[in-house]
């Protein structure tokens, strides 16, 4: 999917919105745990309850691979019934030295079709290089991560003064371009977004910790929102562990339709 593709499903839908399929076995519906394949049973049911309104959805592949071949079949099952319409993101933040990475590359954008992969670029150049070689896919660095420990790296000064942060920003851009990079950018970041558009104008961001989190959607939006939106904005548990009964899909879709009409807002006021 190209950056104008993703741009004009957000105006289509009024959403910038990425739900986060990061579903555990031990919090799911007790129900469902009578079907052949619970984790995709609970899977197709949010995608089916939160399409309309979401424009990417981002499977975090811990909750996948804990769970063995199993977890992986589940995984390709929930990327086969994602609407080819609506972005992918394999949540796996991988990075190796380059033969490696480049079997990485293959396992997410070959042997599965995910559109893009989340990557730590603390190897340097050659370790992200062979994740920008597949045409149409996207890499997604961490840049300044939505956790309490990014403070002990990513914002400490460097030698020349910069930020960790913003070397890995600007030093990366002469790696890819605004259209097949996009970098992680946590919702408690809230002002730092300045920083990061002063760094990256163009680019996508991948906005996760909004909901269980407590990020900031508004903070985000205003420093973080450029002229094509520009944002990805993640919420996980607060909205697949919405309800926890047999209407946990009704519930998950009010609390997705509610973050959507927010962004409406956002792009109002904002864009
Ligand atoms: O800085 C980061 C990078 C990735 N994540 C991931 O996003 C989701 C957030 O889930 P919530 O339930 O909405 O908190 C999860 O998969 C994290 O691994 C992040 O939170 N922060």
């Amino acid at each position: 999917m190209t950056r104008q593709e993703l741009f004009t499903n957000i105006k289509k839908k009024r959403s910038f919105l990425c739900v986060g399929l990061d579903t555990d076995i031990t919090k799911i519906p007790s129900h469902l745990h009578k079907e052949q394949d619970p984790i995709f049973e609970f899977n197709k049911q949010i995608i089916d309850a939160t399409a309309d309104v979401t424009v990417a959805y981002k499977p975090n592949i811990a909750f996948y691979e804990a769970l063995g071949p199993k977890g992986w079949e589940s995984l390709q099952k929930t990327l086969d019934y994602i609407p080819n319409d609506i972005f992918t993101i394999a949540d796996a933040k991988r990075g190796d030295i380059g033969n490696t990475s480049a079997l990485y590359a293959r396992a997410f954008f070959e042997a599965m079709s995910f559109d893009s992969i989340t990557v730590a670029p603390y190897m340097g150049r050659d370790s992200v290089k062979p994740f920008l070689q597949f045409d149409g896919k996207w890499v997604i660095l961490l840049g300044l991560t939505s956790n309490e420990g990014f403070a002990d790296f990513q914002n400490e000064p460097m030698a020349d003064g910069k930020k960790l942060f913003e070397k890995v920003i600007t030093t990366s851009q002469q790696w890819g371009s605004a259209d097949n990079m996009m970098y992680v950018v946590g919702a408690t970041r809230g002002e730092m977004f300045k920083e990061v558009r002063a760094l990256a104008p163009e680019h996508f961001l991948l906005v996760p910790g909004i909901g269980a989190q407590g990020g900031d959607l508004e903070a985000t939006c205003k420093y973080g929102m450029n002229s094509q939106c520009g944002l990805l904005v993640n919420s996980a548990r607060g909205i697949i562990y919405a309800g926890n009964g047999v209407d946990f899909a009704e519930k998950a879709k009010l609390a997705a339709t509610d973050l959507q009409q927010q962004m409406d807002e956002m792009l109002e006021k904002y864009l």
